[in-house]
């Protein structure tokens, strides 16, 4: 079964998103860290995504900013045409929120409502209440992820890999144009980790969904049809699938660029 998509994903936002020149500082202490220095990136309608690169290269941030929950220094992030930095922070916020699925490496559900409602709830309105269909869209998903039987638990009652599903749910409930997925698999062991690469990329074939997911495990990324290599807060190598056939090679050439034994020149 397919979710019928209530948007134009494929029509008018042939760029879903796109990157420009973004750079972003952060001070600690007295040093000054330059988390990104000029990032250019543009994400295809439908392409499938990872963002790869040693701790402390600029993955998460890069992430953040893409989603707007962190303004670049310099530099702008588009989605679908509309240019983040030129929305005051409320109808960022709005914008994201209809726009942008955004999934956590640790879920982030809120743990006092029910998977259902932790699903719907992007969906409600000012003061909390429920708008027409929100219902009927959530189960839907849940039902889509497999977990129809499992609406009425809270997220302590679940696994780790069906939380993360209710948090995809969640990201897909509002049928945006891209997900941002921060380390999805993170908090999770490799079997469940597994299953949800294999959901994402299936949203991603089947329903055409636009998919950026940062993951510092080449075993998770290689599941993507596209490989963006971080280095030093600048995009170090940008790898489709045919450079990588399969998981070990994409682990091989990787490894060697965290080793430091791949120059800029070489990739
Ligand atoms: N809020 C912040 N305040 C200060 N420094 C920050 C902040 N966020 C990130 N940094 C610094 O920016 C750099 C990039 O961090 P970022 O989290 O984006 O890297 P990463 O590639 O996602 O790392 P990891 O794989 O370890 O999560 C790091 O040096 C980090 O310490």
């Amino acid at each position: 079964m397919t979710l019928e998509s209530a948007s134009p994903r494929n029509s008018t936002a042939s760029i879903p998103l796109e990157t420009a020149d973004l750079v972003k500082t952060f001070h600690q202490g007295t040093n000054l860290v330059k988390a990104l220095n000029g990032v250019s990136l543009t994400f295809r309608a439908g392409e499938f995504a990872a963002i790869m690169g040693p701790s402390g290269c600029g993955k998460s941030t890069l992430l953040h900013v893409m989603a707007g929950l962190t303004r670049p220094d310099s530099g702008f992030v588009s989605v679908e045409g509309e240019k983040l930095s030129s929305l005051p922070d409320g109808r960022l916020t709005d914008f994201r929120r209809r726009r942008i699925g955004l999934v956590f490496q640790q879920f982030n559900l809120i743990t006092a409502l029910t998977a259902l409602e932790n699903v719907m709830l992007p969906l409600m309105a000012e003061g909390g209440r429920e708008t027409n269909g929100a219902r009927e869209r959530a189960t839907l998903l849940l039902d889509r992820l497999g977990l129809g039987e499992r609406i009425g638990h809270r997220p302590d009652a679940m696994s780790g890999g069906e939380q993360q599903r209710v948090a995809i749910a969640r990201a897909l409930v509002t049928d945006p144009a891209i997900i941002l997925a921060d380390e999805p698999t993170g908090s999770l062991d490799s079997g469940n980790g597994n299953a949800i690469c294999a959901l994402l990329k299936e949203l991603n074939e089947e329903e055409g969904r636009t998919i950026v997911m940062v993951t510092h495990e080449p075993a998770v990324a290689s599941w993507a049809g596209r490989v963006v290599v971080m280095k030093d807060g600048t995009v170090f190598s940008d790898w489709t699938a045919d450079q990588f056939p399969d998981a070990q090679s994409l682990a091989l050439r990787y490894q060697e660029i965290v080793s430091g034994n791949v120059t800029l020149g070489a990739v």
